[in-house]
């Protein structure tokens, strides 16, 4: 079956819709990041750069890290992006943009998101380098697709009663990361934790400047959760829908961030470029080994 221009949208030029990449420019291990700025800041430790554009909030750049081929793609901010990112990094490895249809043979791309977080137990400081081996969708993009295989619903509903959910926010979804990944990213410094994603920094993650929450006790609820012996230890605004995303699409997935605020003692990284730094270079490390 071939996939309608309405569905499969290329620009004039062959590329993809928003990404405006075509297939050859494309890695099979990827580095998501929300900054677009975060892009130079990974590629100029590459051996060489082959290929870069931008387009919106998604700029991307694609060359050679100590030989190993990487895509570097910003998602910009929040969940909603990376629904576009990932559909489209998907059809760039998988779908035969000629005759629009699926490749008989499937690409398994490889994940990393090297992104920014805070932290809702005290225990886990600013500056800390956290892996997410669970995430918590708040934001609702996996349930527009065939979920069952994939989420975790025994979690989502212990939490959902736990937090006494308010019904007209988005039921959460719960998917793990790739353990592979995982394991070749783990260090005794690095934090293994439960990543909670929601779609705003906040009234979404616990934060009120002028305006009442519906639910003053979020985070205190959210931290206080346990399931299996594991906590939620982090809020951030992508992670669960690049799990969700990749293992609905066959893709290894990893999130890695850099803990910027410690909610529970109210303190801010001092010098947030120089945190992310520190996990850019723990990151482009583990890849190179
Ligand atoms: O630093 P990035 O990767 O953008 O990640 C975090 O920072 C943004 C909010 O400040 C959100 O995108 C959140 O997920
Ligand atoms: O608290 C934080 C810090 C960085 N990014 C977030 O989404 N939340």
């Amino acid at each position: 079956m071939s996939l309608e221009s309405s569905e499969l949208v290329l620009n004039a030029d062959g590329s993809v819709y928003h990404l405006n990449l075509k297939p050859e420019h494309l890695a099979e291990t990827v580095i998501t990041v929300g900054d677009p700025g975060r892009v130079d800041k990974i590629t100029r430790y590459f051996d060489e750069v082959e290929f870069k554009i931008q387009k919106r909030e998604f700029h991307t750049h694609t060359g050679t890290y100590k030989g190993k081929r990487i895509t570097v793609i910003s998602t910009g901010i929040g969940p909603d992006n990376i629904d576009i990112v990932l559909n489209e990094l998907d059809a760039l490895a998988n779908i035969d943009f000629e005759t629009r249809q699926i490749k008989d043979k499937l690409t398994s791309l490889e994940i990393i998101r090297i992104g920014t977080s805070g932290s809702i137990q005290e225990e886990i400081p600013v500056d800390s380098i956290l892996m997410s081996e669970n995430s918590v969708g708040f934001d609702g993009v996996l349930h527009f697709y065939d979920s069952k295989d994939i989420d975790n619903t025994r979690y989502a509903d212990a939490l959902a009663e736990h937090m006494n959910w308010y019904n007209k926010k988005s039921y959460p979804y719960v998917v793990s990361c790739d353990e592979d990944l995982a394991s070749k990213f783990h260090k005794p410094e690095v934090f293994k934790g439960t990543t909670a994603t929601n779609i705003g920094f906040y009234g979404p993650q616990g934060r009120a400047l002028r305006l009442q929450l519906q639910d003053e006790k979020m985070n205190d609820k959210l931290g206080s959760f346990e399931f299996e012996g594991k906590k939620i230890t982090n809020l951030e605004m992508e992670t669960s829908a690049i799990y969700a995303l990749s293992k609905l699409l066959g893709h290894k997935a990893l999130s890695m961030n850099i803990i910027l605020a410690n909610r529970p003692s109210g303190k801010f990284a001092s010098a947030p470029g120089k945190s992310v730094e520190k996990l850019i270079q723990f990151c482009l490390d583990r890849l190179a080994e």
